[in-house]
């Protein structure tokens, strides 16, 4: 014998020991752990804990311990737990001081004789766990992708009950997936750009020619081509997607054109039809079409030109009868440059080309986005509107918005997830865009105050715009030295040979 500890003989002195080395374990390497009592009221907090403790509204530790626990973890569950005698091992918590992977545990008394569960009293308090703090970036791939369902199986809820009475629905046979989404009243804004890309859009509708849809992820495309079908002579008709993107390349010939019954191995015995199969009559909407592979461009330009399509093992040549819509957020002229996009496709689909403004060139869209999306957030959760006030909207609107409206919707989520009150503040905006990394590129500053008319002569091209001052200057400066060009030319800082060049420009 050497002296050194041991482990207990009895096995009620090793559970004694295993329960202390696991709160000791679970205190030293959580984010931070409290305990409350039987009556819900915070009687410890440890050193880790302390340090969210401001974020929460306290400055010391002697206001929060004895404080009933909902007063001062809003959103908290211990109660539920001390009730249940039931633990909570992993949960998400969000409150004003971010969103937290906790983990709650009621502490029960003992029952002196009792071995096991028998020994399990009753609950006489529960201990609180912060497992992680900042789950968004620890768990950032569990959360987005669980957003991304709930919001689908949202949409298909939403569309079940609202298409099931449409009149389109019985009249076109065409099932509800099926259906344009949106039209062009669910497309917000009346900035000048938001203006232009709708009215141009809606000009396409009229027209059965391809559309290219081109602009930043998130700026709307999607709901453009969707709106675009829903005005167009072809809006009885389906309306398919296609995300090229998310297919695998070995899988997108069969998605495109459908095949055969046994075309391959392991392939249906009955066959498929592809996707411009399933948009006859109506739209196929092909998005990331700059992600097509060089393979298939030939294939899907012979289909445009020939409207013709040959299943996979079919040796059969289809006719088709669907619009095409493409879209893409890369840089296609690029990519035709690179030799990754063939020219003669790029020609065949920019037929009707439409640029999508990414949200920084039409920031005063911003508050009606915002109301938009508020609501439909709201309609979706069953719970109030979230509403910014106007420095958290001057804030929002400095912002770069790399990921466009798809982004600030999500900012709007956190901060209505966030936030304690439904009215929303510039303070609570920054902590949101510092905490999801979004970086601020600009001060808030108020929206320039620039009037319609203003706003529709800034928004041209430059150099039709540089011209037409350059002209302006020139006839002033004319008028000024009663058409002498030297002086001209001297009061302007500009050669004479650059003044004959411009007036040569202006006057022709
Ligand atoms: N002007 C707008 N008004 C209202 N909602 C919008 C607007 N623009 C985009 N949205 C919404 O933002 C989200 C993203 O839009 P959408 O999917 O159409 O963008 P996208 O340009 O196709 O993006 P990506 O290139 O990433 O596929 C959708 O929920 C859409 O309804």
């Amino acid at each position: 014998m050497n002296g050194a500890p041991t482990l207990p003989l009895d096995a009620q002195g090793i559970l004694a020991l295993a329960a202390r080395s696991m709160f000791h374990l679970f205190s030293s390497i959580s984010q931070g752990m409290f305990l409350v009592d039987r009556s819900g009221r915070i009687v410890w907090v440890n050193e880790g804990y302390k340090r969210f403790l401001p974020a929460l509204g306290f400055s010391s530790v002697d206001e929060f311990v004895g404080q009933p626990v909902e007063a001062v973890i809003h959103n908290t569950q211990m109660r539920e737990v001390l009730e249940s005698g039931k633990p909570i091992l992993i949960d998400l918590l969000t409150n004003k001081a971010g969103t937290f992977v906790v983990s709650r545990i009621p502490l029960h008394a003992e029952i002196e004789g009792a071995t096991g569960d028998a020994a399990l009293g009753e609950v006489i308090g529960a201990i609180g766990i912060v497992l992680f703090d900042h789950p968004e970036t620890t768990l950032q791939p569990l959360i987005s992708k669980f957003a991304m369902l709930q919001r689908d199986l949202d949409d298909a809820r939403r569309e079940l009950a609202t298409q099931r009475n449409h009149p389109l629905w019985k009249q076109a046979g065409a099932d509800g997936q099926r259906r344009a989404k949106h039209t062009f009243a669910s497309f917000i804004g009346s900035s000048p750009a938001a203006v232009d890309v709708k009215r141009h859009a809606r000009r396409a509708a009229q027209s059965s020619s391809p559309v290219l849809l081109l602009g930043e992820t998130g700026t709307g495309k999607e709901l453009l081509a969707h709106a675009i079908h829903a005005a167009s002579a072809r809006a009885h008709g389906p309306f398919v997607s296609l995300n090229i993107a998310a297919v695998p390349d070995t899988l997108l010939e069969a998605e495109f054109f459908g095949f055969a019954p046994g075309a391959f191995t392991g392939a249906d015995r009955k066959g498929r039809e592809g996707k411009f199969k399933l948009a006859d009559g109506g739209t196929l909407f092909l998005d990331e079409i700059g992600d097509m592979p060089l393979s298939l461009q030939a294939k899907l330009l012979r289909a445009l030109q020939e409207g013709e399509i040959e299943p996979l093992g079919s040796n059969k040549l289809l006719p088709f009868d669907a619009r095409v819509i493409a879209a893409t957020s890369r840089d296609l002229p690029a990519l035709v440059r690179d030799g990754r996009f063939r020219e003669d496709l790029y020609y065949r689909l920019n037929v009707l080309p439409l640029r999508v403004p990414p949200l920084r060139e039409r920031r005063s869209d911003i508050p009606a986005l915002v109301e938009a999306l508020g609501e439909d957030m709201a309609q979706r959760s069953g719970e109030a509107p979230p509403e910014l006030l106007p420095d958290a909207l001057a804030l929002l609107a400095a912002q770069h918005w790399r990921g466009n409206t798809r982004e600030l919707r999500n900012v709007l989520e956190q901060l209505a997830m966030r936030s304690d009150s439904t009215r929303i503040d510039a303070a609570e905006v920054k902590r949101v865009l510092a905490e999801t990394g979004l970086e601020q590129i600009a001060a808030p500053e108020p929206l320039p105050s620039v009037d319609d008319a203003d706003q529709a002569r800034l928004l041209r091209p430059m150099a039709e715009q540089i011209a037409e001052l350059e002209h302006r200057a020139i006839a002033a400066a004319l008028r000024a030295t009663g058409g002498n060009k030297l002086a001209t030319s001297r009061l302007l800082g500009i050669s004479r040979a650059t003044l004959y060049d411009r007036m040569t420009v202006a006057g022709s």
